[in-house]
């Protein structure tokens, strides 16, 4: 077996790498402590050198399943890459989450290298997989693993009990989960115009967005992945984006359509067609949804993110924010 084609995820001062049958030595060697091990359900202690091996390979198999994604941490030291410790997401049954573990080596702790490294793979995979939530526990027992867990911002969610190899039985662990909007963020406001300085404290500001549902000539309409790196990442939604200052919403999306789809549209060609109004934690949605069937050139996505065109029944089975919900069922009956 071979390792498996994964483009590798990098942080400031990490990478994130598919393992490889060197990285074996290095990784018993770490993993081979038990302060590490009686942190970690599924490893046994001691920890035979063979099973590195044996495990490195079935993480290959996994990852060209696509059921989990175990990676290398590896950092760089005198510049020599370095094997610094794992850190995995495996698919529940049904696919809908994903369980979030991982392990530093001793001699790496205190450097923040987990939350870096659990928060770069937790966001590649709410951008790329069809997961709405990401689940962990932590030993009751591990309040630096449950520390890591608050800070990359997954809450409490109750306790339980898991079996612990390294332990010899089932021990208490405190759950953790968090979605989109816990991990990746709350979509950012704009900053509110001077007018509303004396509006009361609590009101939130009214962003106002304007999006458009191309349908092309089969009557199927588009809709773009965010990208990872924007709030709520990897959810599906109609091309658009904030309406600038002193732009109007049509100027806006001609904008946008030319930046992140490379395709020329004229106002005459945009139709309003109704609008969502949604209040969002920090901010209130006001977002106009326009109908366009025609436009010049060919579609592109020019940032990289997932294109698809969808039949209007088929709208539902995209995951998409939770202002777009009505939108999708008005969709739906009109076209
Ligand atoms: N384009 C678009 N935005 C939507 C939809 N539904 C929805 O809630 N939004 C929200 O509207 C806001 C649009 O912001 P954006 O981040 O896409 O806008 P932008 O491209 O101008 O942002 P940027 O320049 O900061 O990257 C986000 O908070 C997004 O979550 C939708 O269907 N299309």
């Amino acid at each position: 077996m071979t390792p498996p084609d994964f483009a590798p995820l990098r942080t400031e001062r990490l990478v994130l790498r598919p393992l490889r049958a060197e990285d074996a030595a290095a990784l018993h060697r770490l993993v081979n402590d038990w302060e590490v091990a009686k942190t970690l359900a599924r490893v046994p202690f001691p920890y035979p050198r063979d099973l590195a091996d044996t495990w490195i390979a079935s993480t290959w198999a996994q990852i060209a399943a696509g059921e989990a994604w175990h990676l290398a941490i590896v950092g760089e030291e005198n510049g020599e890459e370095v094997l610094v410790g794992c850190v995995g997401l495996t698919l529940s049954r049904d696919r809908s989450a994903a369980e979030l573990g991982y392990w530093v080596g001793r001699r790496f702790w205190g450097h923040g290298v987990a939350p870096e490294a659990a928060a770069r793979l937790c966001r590649w995979a709410l951008a790329h997989l069809d997961i709405a939530t990401i689940r962990a526990s932590a030993l009751k027992d591990n309040p630096r693993s449950q520390a890591v867990l608050r800070r990359i911002g997954l809450r409490p969610a109750g306790e339980g009990r898991r079996t612990f190899l390294s332990r010899g039985g089932p021990m208490p662990v405190l759950l953790f989960e968090g979605g989109r909007e816990a991990i990746t963020g709350d979509p950012v406001p704009a900053p509110p115009p001077a007018e509303t300085a004396a509006a009361p404290a609590d009101a939130k500001p009214v962003l106002l967005v304007a999006a458009v549902a191309l349908v092309d000539a089969d009557g199927r309409v588009l809709l773009a992945r965010r990208p990872e790196g924007k709030p709520l990442a990897g959810l599906w939604e109609f091309p658009g984006g904030k309406v600038q200052p002193g732009e109007t919403p049509e100027a806006a999306l001609i904008r946008e359509l030319k930046e992140e789809l490379d395709i020329d549209v004229s106002a005459a060609c945009l139709a309003p067609f109704t609008f969502a109004s949604h209040g969002y934690e920090r901010f209130h949605l006001l977002m106009p949804l326009y109908l366009c069937r025609r436009w010049n050139g060919a579609v592109r996505a020019v940032e990289g993110q997932a294109l698809a065109w969808v039949r209007p029944q088929k709208l539902g089975a995209y995951a998409m924010p939770p202002a777009d919900k009505p939108l999708v069922a008005m969709l739906r009956d009109f076209l």
